[in-house]
């Protein structure tokens, strides 16, 4: 099993190229970021190119977080923002290498509105990112750390990708979100599989290292592996005591056991 470091929340005492170089030395088999735009892309390219990680995704940017915004997709009278959003992950992402961009959603009130404006969105972010060879994700983030979020479970997002029938539109499996909301990990996962693009794992609920908590991680990636999934796994957890390296015990055992 490959595993990619999410530089959104491990390392976060470092610049985010420094992060680059740090998952490389801890072993990580590639990145992820959340928000990399205030870093000059050349020199997240740079990191990239001196470490030989991939780049996995970026997050389009969420709006004003501190006025309670967590993405704009789905948000139907912010369509301009939610657009050029998309357009500038898609030319970051693209100048960087990356594989994916996550298009969040942001905080609806469910309604056919929000999704027909999510529809949209992701409409021209599937196009735009077609014309340079990338993956559009959406991920089911669960609403009792994100209230009101409008993709809450698999099956929406499946829903979704249906509709708008494209060939680069995948689901982000976060086992820390689904677990939460839905559970029924490995089923929904076998489930879903055609339709997965990439896979996060935290522990749950604490969303510390993958560790510990209510999911064994050893039989959800033995069982994930033995459906067919080969590409990394995210680690997408927030270091319980704050520094990364210091919680990196989980690594080589959990590799080991699905080897
Ligand atoms: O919160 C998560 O889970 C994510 O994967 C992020 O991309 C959202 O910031
Ligand atoms: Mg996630």
């Amino acid at each position: 099993m490959l595993f990619s470091a999410n530089i959104g929340f491990l390392y976060t005492d470092l610049p985010l190229p420094d992060r680059i170089r740090a998952a490389k030395r801890a072993g990580f088999d590639a990145v992820e970021c959340h928000f990399p735009y205030d870093v000059p892309v050349a020199e997240m390219r740079a990191a990239l190119d001196e470490t030989g990680l991939p780049m996995l995704g970026l997050n389009t940017v969420p709006g004003n977080p501190a006025a309670g915004d967590f993405g704009l997709a789905a948000l139907p009278d912010r369509a301009e923002e939610a657009a050029a959003a998309v357009r500038q992950a898609v030319e970051y992402g693209a100048a960087m290498g990356a594989a994916n961009v996550h298009v969040m959603a942001g905080r609806t009130d469910g309604g056919a509105a929000a999704e027909q404006a999510y529809r949209a969105t992701l409409g021209l972010a599937c196009d735009l990112a077609a014309e340079k060879g990338m993956t559009v994700l959406i991920e089911p983030i669960n609403r009792r750390d994100v209230a009101g979020y409008h993709l809450a479970h698999v099956e929406q997002a499946a829903e979704t990708i249906a509709a708008l029938g494209r060939d680069n539109l995948r689901i982000m499996f976060d086992c820390y979100h689904t677990q939460i909301m839905q559970g029924d990990l490995i089923r929904r996962f076998q489930t879903h599989l055609p339709l997965v693009g990439h896979v996060q794992i935290a522990a749950v609920p604490d969303r510390g290292e993958p560790d510990g908590g209510e999911i064994c991680f050893e039989r959800l990636l033995a069982a994930f592996a033995t459906a067919g999934w080969k590409a990394p796994v995210g680690a997408e957890y927030k270091p319980r005591g704050g520094d990364t390296e210091v919680g990196l015990g989980w690594l080589a055992p959990l590799r080991a056991a699905l080897t």
